[in-house]
């Protein structure tokens, strides 16, 4: 451990939104905004235009066009437009416009209660995770379906159950995995120990792919989305390796499964292929097709929230360095036992969620679009097509349930019996009630909420206990542009561009590597 003082170089590792993509993205960037300008003069001469002999022509026209701004802004400004909304709604629903969407947004008790309990035929988390990804165009061509459960959900139980349950078989490994991984990135400078390099390239640039056309496709008026969506899906090649690279592997374990149920002898796997396939409707079991679509869109769904909420963990680790020693302590003591159990690490625990709470990815949850009409019991109205969602941002920065809601006290979550010794009052303040990151209830959102509540979390928590713990025992951890923002919003996520400067006592140059691309190794 002393040797840490001892640093004399260090080297990068950039997260998310890096250098070699920054061409690409800076191109979308380019056509988005071409597409923003057309939508908008689409939508406000042509949509919206009231017929000519109409009185207060001027006054309508300016309104549409001041309404159409606002909803523009939200593209840029989403997280600050929400918040104030919620400021003034006082605990009652509350309504923001996207140029795509309307959102109706509930934050009581009762009215999260109404969404979760709605027919799934009505108030649907599929379609608008449908309409976020537009999967048809970023997926290789998967059109699941608006309603939950039309094929099953059996993918809750593979990762609610199966993957929990294996935790203890899968940390261990994925800890020599990242540790091995951060040994490479300061000696070799050098990526090449991937088994399928261009399979590990295309994993990672295919959630920055989904992300900016998804939006593209948003954006663009209804009538020129197969068009211009086929172009995209045509142009994107990372969707379509990972599926080429998936596929033959699905194909086999379907030919396993085809074996053993007449009885034949087939090798056994312990991983998410199988447990999808295991979960799937037994009437009609899925296609390898089917197999490949599920886990593009789980591999999506995990990357981009794990990677991007382990970020802003660092990001606090390097703007909180009196965390750092009592977490260190932590985990020379606990980690053992955590890594056999995949549970454990209070203080770990605690920081990561104070983290997410000041710095969540997003603002946005429990998203349901409604298939049909729908109306909360205080009269608001949810149309087709729009969104009902929580403000998980707000309500998590709100002082009803959490003191001196803007200060970062990262053990404000942990039990008050496991007090630190020689720690100062900062480090000891708590919350009137322990809880955990993988808790969901009325405070914390960032999981979702009720009956569909995340399943991966518990696996989500551990591999960011994994890779924190593995670089807090290892390096130490500092901005290399502590000035600057962190993150860059569009619509109502956040993404991190903060680069973090590992400190090891060996002399290398410096060199960039992604976050994300840790986690393809742990696959
Ligand atoms: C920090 C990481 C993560 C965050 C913040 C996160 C957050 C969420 C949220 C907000 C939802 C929607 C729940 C609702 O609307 O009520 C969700 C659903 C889901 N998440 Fe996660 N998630 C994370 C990691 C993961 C991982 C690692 C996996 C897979 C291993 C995963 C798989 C899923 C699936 C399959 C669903 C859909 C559940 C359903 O339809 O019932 N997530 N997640």
């Amino acid at each position: 451990m002393d040797n840490r003082n001892k640093v004399h170089t260090s080297f990068n590792v950039e997260v998310v939104w890096q250098d070699r993509s920054s061409a690409r993205s800076i191109l979308a960037a380019i056509v988005l905004v071409g597409l923003l300008s057309a939508r908008l003069v689409y939508t406000t001469f042509i949509t919206n235009t009231k017929p000519l002999e109409q009185p207060l022509i001027i006054n309508s026209f300016s309104r549409t066009v001041r309404k159409r701004f606002h909803a523009w802004m939200f593209l840029f400004n989403g997280p600050r437009i929400i918040q104030d909304r919620f400021d003034k709604a006082n605990g009652r629903s509350f309504e923001v416009l996207a140029p795509d969407n309307r959102y109706v947004f509930v934050s009581s008790v009762k009215h999260i209660k109404e969404l979760d309990t709605a027919p799934d035929t009505v108030l649907s988390l599929q379609a608008a995770s449908k309409q976020m990804l537009q999967p048809v165009y970023t997926m290789h061509g998967f059109n699941w379906f608006d309603r939950r459960g039309t094929e099953g959900v059996g993918f809750v139980r593979a990762l609610r159950t199966l993957l929990t349950n294996n935790l203890p078989q899968i940390l261990p490994d994925l800890g020599v995995i990242v540790r091995t991984r951060f040994m490479e990135l300061h000696s070799t400078h050098t990526t090449q120990n991937a088994k399928n390099e261009q399979f590990m390239e295309s994993a990672l640039a295919y959630i920055e792919e989904t992300l900016i056309c998804a939006e593209i496709v948003r954006l663009i008026p209804k009538f020129l989305v197969p068009f211009i969506g086929g172009i995209i899906a045509w142009r994107l090649k990372s969707h379509e390796t990972v599926f080429d690279t998936l596929l033959p592997i699905a194909e086999q374990r379907c030919q396993e499964r085809d074996l053993q149920n007449i009885g034949q002898a087939v090798p056994e796997h312990a991983d998410c292929i199988q447990w999808i396939m295991a979960t799937s409707p037994r009437q009609n079991p899925w296609t390898a097709k089917r197999v490949v679509h599920e886990l593009m869109a789980i591999w999506f769904g995990s990357v981009h929230a794990l990677s991007t909420t382990i970020t802003f963990a660092f990001h606090d680790i390097c703007i909180h360095p009196e965390y750092v020693q009592p977490l260190r302590e932590e985990l020379q003591t606990k980690y053992g036992a955590f890594e056999r159990t995949g549970t454990g690490l209070p203080l770990l625990d605690s920081f990561i969620k104070e983290s997410a709470r000041l710095t969540p990815v997003e603002s946005m949850s429990t998203r349901r679009s409604a298939l049909q009409p729908f109306t909360l019991s205080d009269g608001t109205k949810v149309s087709p097509g729009d969104w009902a969602c929580t403000p998980v941002r707000a309500i998590m920065q709100s002082a009803e349930y959490y003191p001196e809601p803007m200060k970062f006290y990262g053990f404000r979550f942990v039990d008050s019996t496991i007090l630190l010794k020689s720690a100062s009052s900062n480090l000891n303040f708590r919350q009137p009630v322990a809880s955990k990151f993988t808790d969901v209830n009325q405070a914390w959102h960032v999981w979702g909420t009720g009956r569909m509540a995340c399943p991966g979390r518990y696996y989500a928590s551990a591999v960011m206990k994994v890779i924190i713990g593995q670089v807090l025992k290892n390096y130490d951890c500092k901005l290399a542009k502590p000035v600057g923002p962190c993150s860059a919003t569009l619509r109502s996520s956040r993404h991190s561009v903060a680069t973090l400067r590992l400190g090891v006592n060996i002399d290398h140059e410096l060199q960039t590597e992604s976050l994300p691309s840790l986690l393809q190794h742990a696959d």
